[in-house]
């Protein structure tokens, strides 16, 4: 196992890159740590993919290290990097027993076979395979083929990561809960550090410790889910995580303090106003906002049943607030005000938190 170090990575598919837009990962600082259950969650085409092919070496960066316990592995091929990967669809070889599959890292390693036995059943019992080691694997349904490629990239002691790559997109919707349990077990009995690609946010935030998001070829915050809950560092994160996500409203800065639509706002950033110029907005999360007496202004638009609350949209001129009501709780029928909790509302300069 090692710590895995991304310095000043940066990569183009383009032979020469100009624009920002011409680099599928842009100037990227990251370390992940040894033993970590990490999340990389972001949209088709922020760069997941390509920063995962850099970190296994299927890709060499156009620019910075991959350092694995600070030894540069840039440009080191993928068989010496000791790296699983589970991918969207199960790798397994249908005529081979389940057993058979399981032992296949193992063997090819020469690993004796009285520890391939040992191991072999070692894994199979964690992933509740052990009934099935001498069926065949094209008898098995998709999940428990996912299971043998989950299985397969456990079995190895030499591996310094295992990166799952969207692995549940072809699993039944009632089994991936079990299976993404399942995943945050291992990680709890074997600690090994693992990289879980995903686009989905539900999955990112039940599996990691910490999701890496990215958007645009960015990393646009590291942190655990409460973090990114709390304090989304990029208007990208409010928006992309929570359901429905923060509300961006245009905001101006005048003697310190944020207005949105002439009516001041207090913020948690309020200290730090003086000197903000650029575009700014305001970012509150919908389970913030509550309707008051007094506060901004709005029409409430239209009211959506969420089970135990229901999800408000209101209208301030042009832009929509969300909030959330609970149950029993009233809604104005038209005309209402909204008052923001100071401690859960940030100001963002050119989509970044003022901090
Ligand atoms: N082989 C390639 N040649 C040229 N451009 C590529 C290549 N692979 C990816 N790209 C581009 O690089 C950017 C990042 O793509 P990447 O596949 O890494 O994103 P992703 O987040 O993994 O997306 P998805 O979730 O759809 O797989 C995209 O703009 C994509 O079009």
């Amino acid at each position: 196992m090692a710590k895995i170090t991304l310095e000043n990575l940066g990569h183009s598919y383009m032979p020469n890159p100009q624009a920002p837009s011409d680099w599928a990962l842009k100037q990227l600082n990251l370390d992940w740590d040894d033993g970590g259950a990490y999340a990389l969650l972001g949209p088709s085409g922020c760069g997941k993919t390509t920063l995962l092919s850099i970190i296994s070496g299927l890709l060499t960066p156009s620019a910075g290290r991959v350092l694995f316990d600070g030894q540069d592995v840039t440009h080191l091929p993928p068989d010496q990097r000791h790296i699983a990967q589970v991918f969207q669809f199960p790798v397994v070889y249908d005529t081979m027993t389940v057993y058979d599959n399981l032992a296949f890292p193992l063997r090819n390693r020469h690993v004796p076979e009285a520890d391939v036995d040992r191991r072999v059943r070692e894994i199979a019992e964690m992933i509740d395979l052990t009934h099935m080691l001498k069926k065949r694997a094209a008898g098995l349904t998709a999940d428990g083929k996912q299971k043998i490629s989950l299985g397969r990239g456990l079995v190895r002691s030499d591996v310094n990561v295992i990166m799952f790559d969207e692995p549940l997109t072809v699993i039944d919707p009632h089994l991936k809960w079990l299976l993404r349990s399942k995943l945050k077990e291992l990680h709890q009995r074997l600690k090994i550090t693992m990289i879980y690609v995903t686009h989905d946010q539900t999955e990112a935030l039940t599996f990691a410790d910490r999701v890496v998001v990215m958007n645009l070829g960015e990393v646009v915050q590291v942190g655990t889910p409460v973090e990114l809950f709390e304090r989304p560092q990029h208007t990208f994160v409010g928006h992309f995580i929570g359901s429905p996500g923060m509300n961006v409203l245009p905001c101006t800065i005048r003697e310190g303090k944020a207005f949105f639509d002439g009516t001041a706002v207090p913020t948690a950033t309020e200290s730090s106003l003086d000197a903000v110029s650029g575009r700014t907005e305001i970012g509150v999360r919908p389970e913030f906002v509550n309707f008051a007496d007094k506060g901004v202004p709005v029409r409430v638009t239209k009211v959506s049943d969420a089970g135990r609350f229901r999800i408000v949209e209101t209208r301030a001129g042009e832009a929509v607030i969300k909030l959330l009501v609970n149950e029993g709780e009233g809604i104005p029928a038209d005309d209402a005000h909204l008052a923001f909790a100071q401690s859960h509302t940030q100001v963002y300069r050119d989509g970044w938190i003022v901090a």
